[in-house]
């Protein structure tokens, strides 16, 4: 069968892992990422061997630069089955007509507004929702978190209702001009935050309302969630399930691994790039059932990477190259060398 053939607009946070991920996939090809400006990204673009293409008023200002692309955005479009929008915030629905205008299904991140594609998207919630869609969001970072833990839960009970508290991370590393550096801030303060709303996109019937703050780090944003279940469990089932669940990690804080510093060291010990862990991080020792009913868990989430394998999954609901979440995870698993169960 014939590969499909990706673009991935917007090369910075998301779109680089993004693009990576899609060179390692056997049924894609990654024919070229959009990059607006000509700088030592681009150069690394091109020092990978990824095709490099520029809204059609920037092409000049690479070439004057001397960095090689290939052509204009609309080019790509012409050579490729999907795009991959991955540029800022709000950015992407801009985009959204030229994407249509050249027939290709397109795939937007969680800062987008969720009227911007037909269907928001977990896999490990609603796949087969996406299938055959043309245009999908992939939800925040946080709210995949928060999606990869409720619907492991949902496994093994009904959910009454959930509440979370969001400890957000103030910035990504490499973003210079954000804070705060000396402060907690509400965010925001109004109840409830828009974590909540996001997960209502993929889940509409669930009980949710969260709330969040911003902490001066970089590293990952930490949850602390609370369900109520419908049916009695115990710890030992909750524990279970998380284990079983691909793309969750168990950590052991009694073992070292008790903060968000410690993941992300354990992380570049594997030699992982970038020290990413597009896993959702679940702390063993926080998990705590109360009355049978009320399950407590703390989690941890890599901003700049845990939407990742959702991308791919969902390049695949969108062709339909994958008629199920398990199939589609068995392989953006594999071939990402993501983990699950318990930290060794
Ligand atoms: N960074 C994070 O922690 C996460 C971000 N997201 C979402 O992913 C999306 C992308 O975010 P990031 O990768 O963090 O942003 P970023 O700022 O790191 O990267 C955006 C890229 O798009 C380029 N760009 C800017 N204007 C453009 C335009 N008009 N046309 C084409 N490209 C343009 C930028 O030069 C940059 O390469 C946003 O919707 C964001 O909410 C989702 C999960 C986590
Ligand atoms: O999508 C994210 O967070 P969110 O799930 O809190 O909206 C990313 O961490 C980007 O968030 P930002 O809006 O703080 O850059």
């Amino acid at each position: 069968m014939a590969r499909i053939r990706v673009a991935v607009n917007g090369f910075g946070t998301i779109g680089k892992r993004v693009a990576e991920a899609i060179s390692k996939q056997p049924d894609m090809e990654l024919a070229g990422v959009v990059k607006t400006k000509p700088d030592y990204v681009a150069k690394y673009a091109v020092s990978s061997g990824i095709p490099l293409y520029a809204p059609s008023d920037r092409l000049d200002a690479f070439r004057e630069k001397g960095i090689p692309v290939e052509g204009s955005l609309e080019d790509l479009l012409e050579k490729v089955d999907v795009v991959v929008d991955a540029t800022p915030g709000g950015v992407g629905k801009e985009y959204k007509h030229v994407y249509e205008r050249f027939g290709v299904k397109a795939i937007f991140q969680g800062g987008e507004k969720p009227e911007v594609a037909e269907v928001s998207f977990n896999t490990f919630c609603n796949y087969e929702e996406a299938l055959g869609k043309k245009s999908v969001r992939v939800v925040s970072c946080n709210t995949t978190g928060l999606l990869r833990s409720i619907c492991a839960l949902s496994k093994i009970a009904k959910i009454k209702k959930v509440r979370a508290t969001i400890v957000r991370r103030a910035s990504d590393p490499k973003e210079v001009k954000r804070g705060p550096v000396n402060a907690i801030v509400p965010n925001p303060a109004k109840l409830p935050s828009h974590h909540a709303v996001d997960v209502k996109t993929v889940l509409p019937s669930l009980d949710i309302a969260t709330t969040a703050v911003v902490v001066p780090t970089t590293l990952m944003h930490v949850h602390i969630v609370f369900a109520e279940l419908e049916e009695e469990v115990t710890r030992d089932d909750v524990v279970s399930a998380l284990e079983q669940t691909p793309r969750i990690l168990l950590a052991d804080a009694g073992l070292g691994l008790a903060s968000t510093a410690d993941l992300v060291e354990y992380a570049r010990d594997l030699g992982r790039k970038r020290y990413d862990i597009p896993e959702l991080v679940v702390w063993l020792d926080s998990v705590a059932v109360l009355g049978g009913r009320e399950v407590i868990w703390m989690q941890a989430v890599h901003q700049e990477s845990i939407v990742v394998p959702e991308n791919i999954d969902a390049i695949r609901a969108v062709m339909e190259a994958a008629k199920s979440a398990e199939e589609t995870i068995r392989i953006t698993d594999r071939t990402l060398g993501l983990m699950s169960g318990r930290i060794p």
